[in-house]
């Protein structure tokens, strides 16, 4: 019987500690306030963006939302970063992603001041975690290592498997696994034993945008499984990259969709936007 990690939990007991933590800075005058731009309106985006809204209003520090048509061009885009690179009282600054085909996400993504980019997208960070120095770490593999330490999930020497190799998720959570001391398998869409692979794995991380793909076979018995997938059917039911019924008997610990690894990447989100008032002069 698998350990329900409990991301909503342990995500509101994050927030609660931030928010305490933002009185205390308040009162010695700090402020902090976080940027959001999205760029067009697709749904889910939408979501994430009202839950971000909120989360910081819970925590007490401000929140500036910018909501431009789809037909905004790259340049319009690249001016409203810089107004906000300059502006002191924004500290914190995220363009919501995917961005419309007609904009280069990298190049965007550059263009945020890497002091203000609580994202931790920009390339200055991610390479300040290559190589273990300090910058924003991105969300959702922060709030993983955060969801495994609060659930006393041993890392060390644990042979930790991620699925997906993407920017915002696979990439990060192999550096930040690693950094933990694990030892790390990284696999893709040409990784050829994928299941074998994946059936070695004390922690599976499952982060390829593929509804329920993992299943009870890429397994092995008392893993660890964290589900960073997720995917809505048409009646707005969640789910997530495992099929969790399958592979929750065999799992020693599992993050259920919704409810685990989403509200984790919110409250990093909120601790990064802490951070910023931690290290102001
Ligand atoms: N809960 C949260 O806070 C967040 C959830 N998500 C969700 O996580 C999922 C992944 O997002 P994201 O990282 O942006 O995904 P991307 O689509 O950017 O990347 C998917 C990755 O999975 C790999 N992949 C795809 N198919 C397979 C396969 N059959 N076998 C092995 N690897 C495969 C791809 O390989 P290759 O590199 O070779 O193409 C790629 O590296 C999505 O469902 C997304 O919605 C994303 C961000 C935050
Ligand atoms: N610049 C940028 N930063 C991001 O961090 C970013 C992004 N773009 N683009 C999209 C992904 C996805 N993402 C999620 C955030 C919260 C939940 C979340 O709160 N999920 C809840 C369910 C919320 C719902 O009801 O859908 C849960 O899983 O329990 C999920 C996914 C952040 N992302
Ligand atoms: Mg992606």
């Amino acid at each position: 019987m698998a350990k329900l990690i409990d991301g909503k939990r342990i995500s509101a007991e994050i927030k609660d500690e931030l928010k305490r933590e933002v009185a205390e800075w308040k009162e010695k005058g700090k402020e902090a306030a976080l940027a959001v731009i999205q760029v067009g309106n697709d749904p889910a985006s939408s979501v994430y963006v009202r839950n971000k809204k909120r989360a910081c209003e819970y925590i007490g520090i401000g929140s500036l939302n910018y909501e431009l048509p789809e037909e905004t061009t790259e340049a319009e885009l690249l001016d409203l970063i810089a107004e906000l690179n300059a502006k002191k009282e924004v500290s914190g600054i995220l363009v919501q992603l995917p961005l419309p085909k007609h904009m280069d996400e990298d190049k965007v993504i550059r263009a945020i001041d890497p002091a203000k980019d609580v994202d931790g997208f920009h390339p200055q960070n991610v390479g300040a975690l290559v190589i273990g120095q300090k910058g924003f770490v991105s969300c959702t593999p922060a709030g993983i290592i955060e969801l495994l330490k609060r659930n006393d999930i041993e890392i060390d020497g644990k042979h930790c498997v991620v699925v997906g190799r993407s920017n915002i998720v696979g990439k990060p959570m192999a550096l930040l696994m690693l950094r933990e001391n694990a030892t790390v398998t990284v696999t893709h869409s040409h990784t050829t034993n994928l299941k074998e692979i994946c059936k070695q794995a004390d922690i599976l991380i499952v982060a390829i945008g593929k509804n329920q793909f993992i299943t009870a076979d890429y397994v092995k018995e008392g893993a660890v499984v964290i589900d960073v997938g997720i995917h809505r059917d048409e009646n707005n039911k969640l789910s997530g990259d495992v099929k969790f019924d399958e592979v929750e008997p065999l799992a020693s610990a599992i993050t259920p969709v919704p409810g685990g690894v989403g509200p984790m990447t919110i409250a990093m989100l909120m601790n990064n936007c802490v951070e910023t008032m931690r290290y102001t002069i």
